[in-house]
């Protein structure tokens, strides 16, 4: 952030002291509290590119000034109401466009500040007007990324999570990533961690009190068997909240699908049928593709990272023995496989199917043992039986999928199978507690257990060295929420925000 130098502060003072001067004005620019020294900040809020209306926000002390000077305010102005102005440039008066304006009294604005929004005409001309002019205002300077955010935060309007949340939603590209976000930043996520914290500090105190107070006989012996069973309790709860294989981050950061298989099994072909454009090189050549081909989906709501693979295969070329390695690894990383088998490569004997898929299977994912069988890998893995135009009979094999890429038959059931299985591993956003959705909470939830198993090692030894695990676990919940040493990681969460929110 730029320092506040003296002579900003003091030109953007000295307009607020004559435009509070003027008896007319005073609905709109009398400071709810002392004008502080946060400098007033703008930026184009909406997206970039032409649109139709574009958002200008403005937050900080200067902000009334701002209206008056720019869309020549003098009569006092209700809070959050819109109204039609001439917008203007303040040095010369210039007409830049005619839009609407609105007013947020701080604290009752997004950033707790005093803050101002134009909805102007979204031609890149008016935007670059406009900013240009708040930018020749004294006092004003550009936003960076995530400024707006970062002081509703200091001002105590959003939690960590929140802001979390707040991201997140910005960038939900899915109807469930977008519940999931909403929720947190609705403040539930923080609420459960507070809460958490809240019971940390009764334990804590009560463990204090006793360390002060037992010599004297002033405190029962109970409390301590109460704060053993409420740690438990709390331990439980948090890693119950931590055995949740990943949900929410899954939803949040999308769920990881691999086309794997043979050769010319068709899995270009699949995933040119899913995302409907012809992203991979699809031929009659086996081993046609070696880079992995990446494209994202929307499934049923739910965001899906989806990859085709290299056919695997022994190969003598170096490059397309590269791309095997590369498929391997990544079906390794995948929350799902979907093994594409070239149907009319079964046998004929429907006995001997079952082990000529355990075979392809076990060709996709060695990991998996026989003796685990198709049962065990049916979690992380999907069998697409492809081509099922070729074939002249139906074999009757009710766990795979059969379906043409040629034909789309069959694509309808093969969607309902993995839109099930997708929403399985993100789990529902709006069903039961909320779901952790940072690898960063994680971390920190992981260290509080630890923490909370020193209080259980030290209890019958030393009660100092117990407080001081308890104290240790709500310092680590405290950093989630951003209770306790938030500005080393402000920077890192503020990074991801654009700039204007
Ligand atoms: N009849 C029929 N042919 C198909 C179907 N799907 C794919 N093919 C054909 O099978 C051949 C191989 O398809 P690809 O999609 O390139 O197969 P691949 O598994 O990606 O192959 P590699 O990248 O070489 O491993 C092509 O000639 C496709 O046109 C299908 O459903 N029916
Ligand atoms: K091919
Ligand atoms: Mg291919």
């Amino acid at each position: 952030m730029l320092p506040c130098t003296c002579g900003l502060w003091r030109s953007a003072f000295h307009t607020l002291k004559t435009f509070r001067a003027s008896p007319s004005a005073r609905g709109l620019c009398i400071p709810t509290r002392a004008v502080c020294d946060a400098e007033t900040i703008f930026a184009l809020s909406s997206g970039h590119g032409r649109c139709g209306v574009a958002v200008v926000r403005v937050s900080g002390p200067a902000s009334s000034m701002v209206l008056r000077n720019m869309a020549g305010l003098t009569q006092a102005l209700p809070p959050r109401t819109a109204l039609l102005r001439r917008i203007t440039d303040p040095q010369s008066k210039e007409l830049l466009d005619r839009g609407l304006v609105l007013w947020f009294k701080g604290p009752h604005s997004f950033t707790g500040e005093d803050s101002a929004e134009f909805h102007i005409h979204g031609g890149p001309a008016v935007i670059t007007a406009v900013l240009q002019a708040l930018g020749s205002l004294e006092g004003v300077r550009p936003a960076e990324a995530g400024e707006f955010t970062r002081r509703a935060f200091h001002a105590g309007k959003l939690g960590l999570t929140e802001v979390e949340g707040l991201g997140d939603l910005i960038h939900a590209e899915t109807e469930a990533q977008r519940r999931q976000a909403l929720r947190q930043m609705d403040g539930e996520l923080g609420r459960l961690y507070q809460d958490w914290s809240y019971r940390l500090k009764r334990c804590l105190a009560h463990v204090e009190a006793f360390i002060d107070f037992s010599e004297d006989e002033l405190i029962e012996d109970g409390v301590l068997n109460q704060v053993d069973s409420s740690v438990c309790q709390l331990e439980t709860e948090i890693e119950r909240h931590l055995k949740d294989e990943r949900r929410g981050e899954r939803l949040r950061t999308g769920v990881q699908v691999v086309i794997a298989g043979a050769t010319n099994a068709g899995k270009s072909s699949l995933l040119n049928t899913l995302c409907q454009r012809p992203a991979a090189i699809v031929s009659p050549i086996a081993g046609t593709t070696r880079d992995i081909v990446e494209t994202s989906l929307d499934i049923g709501g739910f965001p899906v990272l989806l990859s085709d693979t290299a056919g695997l295969r022994d190969s003598s070329d170096s490059v397309e023995r590269e791309g095997v390695r590369r498929a391997r690894q990544r079906v390794e990383q995948a929350d799902l496989t979907l093994v594409v088998v070239d149907s009319t490569q079964l046998p004929p004997d429907p006995q001997l199917v079952p082990a000529f898929l355990q075979e392809h299977l076990s060709t996709v994912l060695p990991s998996l043992s026989p003796e685990a069988g198709m049962k065990a890998a049916s979690d992380r893995v999907l069998l697409v039986l492809n081509k099922s135009d070729l074939l002249r009979e139906s074999p009757g094999l009710p766990p795979a999928c059969f379906l043409s890429c040629y034909t789309s038959t069959g694509l309808e059931d093969f969607l309902t199978v993995l839109q099930s299985r997708v929403k399985t591993l993100c789990g529902d956003p709006l069903s039961g507690a909320p779901s952790l959705t940072q690898a960063r909470h994680r971390a920190h939830l992981q260290q509080s257990v630890q923490a909370l198993n020193q209080y259980h090692q030290y209890r019958d030894q030393d009660l100092a060295l117990a407080a001081e695990g308890v104290r240790l676990a709500l310092t680590h919940l405290g950093r989630i929420t951003g209770r306790v040493g938030a500005e080393e990681i402000l920077d890192i969460i503020f990074r991801d925000f654009c700039i204007g929110k």
